[in-house]
């Protein structure tokens, strides 16, 4: 919060807002007769990270895939910094978003590194003859695809495991593994799926840590999360789904303290809430 002198007294002034990444509006998202996702307005500003929690089939994976192609909306739209997203996964991510998955979806069978350099493809100029006569430009462009590939490996802790096949990665470094993937396509805006399922706590702090670095290289992040002590850390702001409709969206303390996502939670306490009442925050 900045300040204006006048001559009486001090006012405090708003920060002005960080450019909009991603912009949903009036998303809804209907099978048949069930409606998995109503209206759902929501926007990730630049240098954001924003959390999505709701209880089990609240709609979180159906708007993800809205937001990415996968699904193409019943309603409303979505864009990325102002422009209306083609409904094409592969167009989405050239856009400039990327994203990892509930379930792991690597290639087990390939390395570390190979997992990754698939994950820079859209950002590969070379085309398929050039590929096929492997001249020059096709060289150095693959010389560098593979830089970047051990560079990301690196920034996410795998360093070690390039030539490690993904199958052979414990459970923890696949998720990093396909952290690393989705950030080979340079995107602005980041959507992770549950990036702590089956982590230990350690690995759990482990990912805190990354998608802060992440945030702290350019890139806002979307994350649907189960782990509310890592959503309360990790995010500048949480949207909490109900059966396909936001609920309310705001910090933490607007969160933990709204009755209707106590109900949600059918009556019991956030989990985390409780210690972080204690720890005074
Ligand atoms: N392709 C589909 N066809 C029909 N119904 C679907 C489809 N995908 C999701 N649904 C339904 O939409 C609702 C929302 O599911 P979704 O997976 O988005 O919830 P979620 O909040 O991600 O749940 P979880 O936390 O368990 O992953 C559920 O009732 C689900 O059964």
């Amino acid at each position: 919060m900045s300040t204006v002198s006048t001559e009486t007294e001090t006012v405090p002034t708003p920060e002005p807002l960080a450019a909009p990444v991603l912009e949903a509006a009036g998303v809804v998202m209907r099978f048949g007769g069930l409606t998995a996702v109503n209206d759902v307005d929501l926007t990730v500003r630049q240098g954001e990270i924003v959390g999505l929690i709701g209880p089990n089939g609240a709609g979180k994976t159906t708007f993800f895939n809205c937001l990415t192609g996968l699904y193409v909306p019943t309603e409303g739209t979505v864009k990325y910094k102002g422009r209306v997203l083609p409904p094409k996964p592969h167009l989405v991510t050239q856009a400039g978003i990327a994203r990892t998955f509930q379930n792991i979806r690597l290639f087990a069978n390939m390395t570390a590194l190979e997992n990754v350099l698939v994950g820079r493809h859209t950002r590969t100029k070379e085309g398929l003859f050039s590929a096929i006569l492997r001249g020059p430009g096709y060289r150095r462009a693959e010389a560098e695809g593979r830089e970047r590939a051990r560079e990301l490996l690196e920034f996410c802790g795998l360093g070690a495991k390039a030539d490690h096949l993904a199958r052979n990665l414990p459970y923890g470094e696949q998720r990093k593994l396909e952290i690393a993937r989705a950030l080979a396509s340079d995107p602005g805006l980041l959507l992770l799926d549950e990036p702590t399922a089956g982590m230990n706590p350690q690995e759990t702090r482990a990912a805190e840590e990354l998608v802060f670095a992440i945030r702290d290289l350019g890139t806002a992040v979307l994350v649907i999360e189960h782990d509310m002590k890592f959503i309360f850390n990790l995010c500048d702001r949480t949207a909490v789904l109900v059966q396909g409709r936001k609920i309310v969206e705001g910090d933490r303390e607007t969160v933990q303290n709204d009755e209707r996502v106590v109900t949600a939670y059918l009556g019991a306490p956030l989990e985390g809430t409780t210690a972080a009442q204690e720890d005074g925050q």
